[in-house]
């Protein structure tokens, strides 16, 4: 018998950071999981801990690293990390991190309107954004990084711009054609950096989810969809084009089924003109599922990681 694939850390660092700017405070709110591997074979077969970094140090190493260097980005600190856990005990041949990042915004007091008009906004208090969780997972083996990036959870709905026909149909098939319907996902994508490690040209992580971001959800938006298959790739090919830090991109879609309600037997007409009335199906759902490459790059984004 041998051991085969094996790894260890402490998943799940749940680290809050607060900075002061005068009055004005700002969160890093992360979920940090680390897994490292390297020569582990003896703790496995014998027993012996000579090689084992505690996971309860590798958890106190996320909170020290969180106060002496800050947060700059979930990327920055994963990366900070990988590189401490591999440069600083040799039998650490590799680091994974793996981080969930959850946005807050500030909650404005005064009227409704006043985030729009610029008023007030309380310096120190925060609502959790209901949105998406941003994810960034970070590998290095003392040479070479794989930074991917992603969210899950981004819940986006088109209420007309989407039609289904022209579809195969067997003996099976009862779906009717639709020349109107909602088109409505809850995205879980991963994007590919093609950085590998010179530090003078790392992307500035921030500003490229946020416009990674942007362009995944103008496609979603200005895309006349004749399928979820059709938006998915208009969405990676989007990113592709615009983000030149960005070689792959991975995306699982399960399609949000909204059914016309037959309201007949009440005798009211419903269609989807103005004021229909849908059923929001929860399971089962269609699960599209895709990478959009760059040309030459090659597919390195797992198949299963979207659903992570
Ligand atoms: O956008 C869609 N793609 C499909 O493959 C599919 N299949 C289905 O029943 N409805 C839809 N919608």
């Amino acid at each position: 018998m041998i051991l085969g694939q094996n790894q260890y850390g402490k998943a799940e660092n749940r680290v809050v950071k607060i900075t002061r700017d005068g009055a004005t405070h700002h969160i890093k709110d992360l979920n940090v999981s680390v897994a490292l591997s390297g020569d582990m074979e003896e703790v496995h077969y014998s027993g012996s801990n000579a090689n084992v970094l505690p996971t309860d140090t590798t958890k106190n190493t996320v909170f020290a690293f969180a106060k002496e260097y800050g947060i700059e980005s979930a990327e920055q600190f994963g990366i900070h990390l990988a590189r401490h856990f591999v440069t600083s005990q040799e039998p650490i041949h590799q680091a994974r991190i793996r981080i969930e990042e959850y946005s807050w915004e500030r909650i404005a007091t005064s009227d409704a309107n006043s985030r729009f008009i610029g008023a007030d906004e309380v310096k120190h208090s925060f609502v959790r954004q209901g949105q998406e969780t941003r994810v960034t997972q970070i590998t290095y083996d003392g040479t070479q990084w794989e930074v991917i990036s992603g969210l899950k959870d981004l819940v986006v709905m088109n209420s007309t711009n989407s039609e289904f026909w022209g579809y195969v149909k067997d003996k099976y098939t009862t779906l009717q054609e639709a020349y109107d319907r909602i088109l409505a996902t809850q995205v879980a994508a991963r994007w590919r950096f093609n950085w590998t490690d010179d530090e003078q040209k790392m992307p500035h992580w921030e500003k490229s989810y946020e416009q990674v971001r942007k362009h995944m959800l103008h496609a979603f938006a200005e895309t006349y969809s004749l399928s979820l298959q059709q938006t998915l790739y208009q969405m990676g090919s989007r990113i592709i084009t615009h983000r030149s830090e960005v070689d792959e991109v991975r995306f699982s879609l399960p399609n949000k089924h909204h059914f016309l309600v037959d309201l007949e037997p009440f005798g009211l007409k419903n269609d989807t003109a103005d004021g229909a009335v849908y059923f929001a199906a929860d399971r089962p759902y269609g699960l599209i599922e895709a990478t959009v490459l760059r040309d030459g790059c090659e597919a390195r984004i797992p198949v299963d990681m979207t659903n992570l």
